[in-house]
C-alpha cells in the first residue's frame, strides 16, 4: 500500500523531473573516463561536482585519497573515493549505497548518433549520453531522492552511507583497501548494502539482482622490430608481431564461445537441479534480446541456455589490439609492438589466481609453438571473483515491496553477466547482505554506442530508491 508520505514523495519527484534531467545533463558533460590517462583530470572534476552536490544537500563527507597508478607509462593520481553520510539517528537503520562516477570511453566516430558527452533526449524520451545509465543516472538518483525528501518536507527514513568511486570501469583500484580499513569505523553501523549499477533483464519488467560474474582482464604484448616497418621493404623477412598476436588470440575461444584454455572449466560450480528450475519462471524474450544487440546473432536460440551462458558459465571476449593500424586507408605498415586485450568472465567457484596461472601457461606454450623470435608477455590487469547473495534476506524483501509499489508488478530475481568487483568485498568485509537494484533497462547499451537511460526509468528509479528506503525503515529485523 502506498502511504500518504510516499505519495507526497512521488509527487515531489514528478514535480522535479526537469531539474533532475538537467542535473544528469551536467554530469554527462564531464567526460570522466577512468581508463584513459588523458581524461583523468575530468574524473577529478566529476568528483568535485559530486562534492558540491553533497554540500548543497547537507550530506557530510570525507574525500579519501587512494594513491597513484601507472597508466600508459605515466604515474597518475587515482580519483578519490567519496564517503558521504546523511543522517545519524541510532533509532534508524543504516543503508550503504555504492556507485561509480567514472565512465567507459566514448568517441563519436565509434558510431554515436550525437556527441557522447552531451545528453540529448530523443522523441521516445530516451536520454542518450555516456554514463546516463552506467552509472551517473543511478548515483545522482540517490542524491535526487534525498533532495525530494527535503523539498517535500518528509523525514528521511534511514541513515544513508554513500560510497562513490571513480575507478570502477578500470578495476576499482584502491577501493578494497578503503573498505577493509573502514569496515570497523565508517561502515560500522551499516545494516545492508544497495548497489544500483546494473540493468533490468529486458525492457519492461524490473528485477532484483543477486549474482554477478567476476572478471580477469589480460594484456598480451608481442614486440619485435625496434620501430614500425614498411611491409614491402621488410615483409617476408622479419617475424611480424601482429601475425603472432592474431594466432595467439585465435587460440583462446571458438566462434561458438567455447574457451580453449585447458582446465578453465574445472572449477565451475556444477548446475544443480534446483538452480536449473530457477530459470524457467524468469520472463525473458529472445526477441527483446535481439533488439538490444540490434541483430539476431545469438549463439543459443533458447532462453535457458542464453541465461545460463550469461550468468553461470564463464565466457572469454577479445576486446582489441593496441598498436595495430585501424584507421581508414591502406597504410602498408608492419606494427613493431602490439598489445592484445581480452577478458574472461568468471563464475562461482572459479579463482582468479588459478585462472591466471592457466592462462599464462597456455599462452606461453602456444607462443613457443610459433617458433617466433619476437618477445611475448602476458599480464593480468585486474581480477575479481563472482558474487552470489541470498535473495531471501529482508533487504530483498523490502526492495520487492518497493518495486510493486512503483511498478505494480513483482520483480524478477536475476543474476547478471557483468562484474562489479566491490560487491563481494562489501559482502565479505562488512558481513552484510548486498542487493543490486537496477534503474535502467536491458537495452540501455552500457559500454556501447548511444548509451541511454529512459526518462521514465530515471524518474521511476528515483521513486523506487525512496520507496525502498521507506520499506527498509518499516521492516522489523
Ligand atoms: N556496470 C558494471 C560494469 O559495467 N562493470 C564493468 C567492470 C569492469 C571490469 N573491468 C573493466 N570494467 C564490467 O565490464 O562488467
Ligand atoms: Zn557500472
Ligand atoms: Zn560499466
Amino acid at each position: 500500500m502506498i502511504t500518504s508520505t510516499l505519495e507526497k514523495y512521488f509527487n515531489t519527484v514528478d514535480s522535479l523531473e526537469n531539474l533532475y534531467v538537467e542535473r544528469l545533463k551536467e554530469a554527462v558533460a564531464i567526460p570522466s573516463v577512468s581508463g584513459d590517462a588523458a581524461y583523468r583530470e575530468n574524473v577529478f572534476k566529476m568528483s568535485q561536482w559530486l562534492i558540491e552536490l553533497f554540500q548543497k544537500l547537507g550530506i557530510s563527507y570525507e574525500v579519501v585519497n587512494v594513491g597513484t597508478q601507472v597508466l600508459d607509462n605515466k604515474t597518475l593520481k587515482l580519483p578519490p573515493v567519496l564517503l558521504g553520510t546523511y543522517g545519524n539517528d541510532p533509532n534508524k537503520k543504516t543503508i550503504l549505497v555504492y556507485g561509480h562516477y567514472d565512465v567507459q570511453p566514448a568517441l563519436i566516430e565509434d558510431g554515436w548518433n550525437s556527441p557522447p558527452f552531451e545528453l540529448v533526449e530523443t522523441d521516445k524520451n530516451q536520454l542518450i549520453g555516456r554514463g546516463s545509465s552506467d552509472d551517473k543516472g543511478p548515483i545522482i538518483g540517490w542524491l535526487n531522492a534525498i533532495e525530494a525528501h527535503q523539498k517535500a518536507g518528509i523525514e528521511f527514513p534511514v541513515n544513508l552511507k554513500i560510497c562513490f568511486e571513480g575507478m570502477e570501469e578500470s578495476g576499482s583500484e584502491g577501493l578494497d583497501e578503503v573498505i577493509c580499513k573502514e569496515a570497523s569505523r565508517y561502515f560500522k553501523d551499516v545494516d545492508a548494502v544497495c548497489i544500483s549499477d546494473n540493468y533490468w533483464l529486458g525492457v519492461k519488467k524490473p528485477c532484483l539482482t543477486y549474482g554477478l560474474r567476476g572478471i580477469a582482464y589480460y594484456k598480451v604484448i608481442v614486440s619485435g622490430p625496434g620501430r614500425d616497418l614498411h611491409s614491402g621493404v621488410f615483409g617476408g623477412t622479419v617475424h611480424e608481431p601482429m601475425t603472432d598476436l592474431i594466432l595467439l588470440l585465435s587460440k583462446l575461444v571458438t566462434p561458438s564461445g567455447e574457451i580453449l584454455i585447458p582446465g578453465i572449466n574445472d572449477d565451475v560450480a556444477p548446475l544443480t537441479e534446483n538452480e536449473n528450475k530457477t530459470y524457467e519462471s524468469i520472463e525473458f524474450d529472445l526477441n527483446e534480446y535481439h533488439d538490444a544487440i540490434e541483430s539476431k546473432t545469438t549463439i543459443y536460440d533458447d532462453k535457458i541456455n542464453t541465461l545460463q551462458h550469461r550468468w553461470r558459465y564463464p565466457s572469454l571476449s577479445i576486446h582489441g589490439i593496441e598498436g595495430a593500424f585501424s584507421a581508414s586507408g591502406a597504410k602498408t605498415v608492419l606494427p613493431a609492438k602490439v598489445l592484445g586485450k581480452f577478458s574472461i568472465r568468471l563464475v562461482p567457484d572459479m579463482d582468479p589466481e588459478r585462472v591466471n596461472a592457466l592462462v599464462k601457461k597456455y599462452l606461453t606454450e602456444e607462443f613457443s609453438k610459433l617458433k617466433s623470435k619476437n618477445s611475448f608477455n602476458v599480464e593480468c590487469l585486474h581480477g575479481a571473483k563472482a558474487w552470489v547473495a541470498s535473495p531471501d534476506h529482508w533487504n530483498y524483501i523490502a526492495a520487492a515491496k518497493a518495486v510493486e509499489m512503483v511498478f505494480n508488478v513483482k520483480p524478477d530475481y536475476t543474476r547478471e553477466g557483468g562484474s562489479i568487483p566491490v560487491t563481494l568485498t562489501f559482502q565479505d568485509a562488512l558481513n552484510k547482505n548486498v542487493l543490486l537494484l537496477p534503474m535502467g533497462r536491458g537495452d540501455d547499451g552500457a559500454h556501447s554506442t548511444n548509451e541511454k537511460l529512459d526518462r521514465s526509468n530515471y524518474i521511476s528509479g528515483i521513486k523506487l530508491f525512496g520507496a525502498y528506503l521507506h520499506e527498509i525503515a518499516a521492516t522489523k529485523i
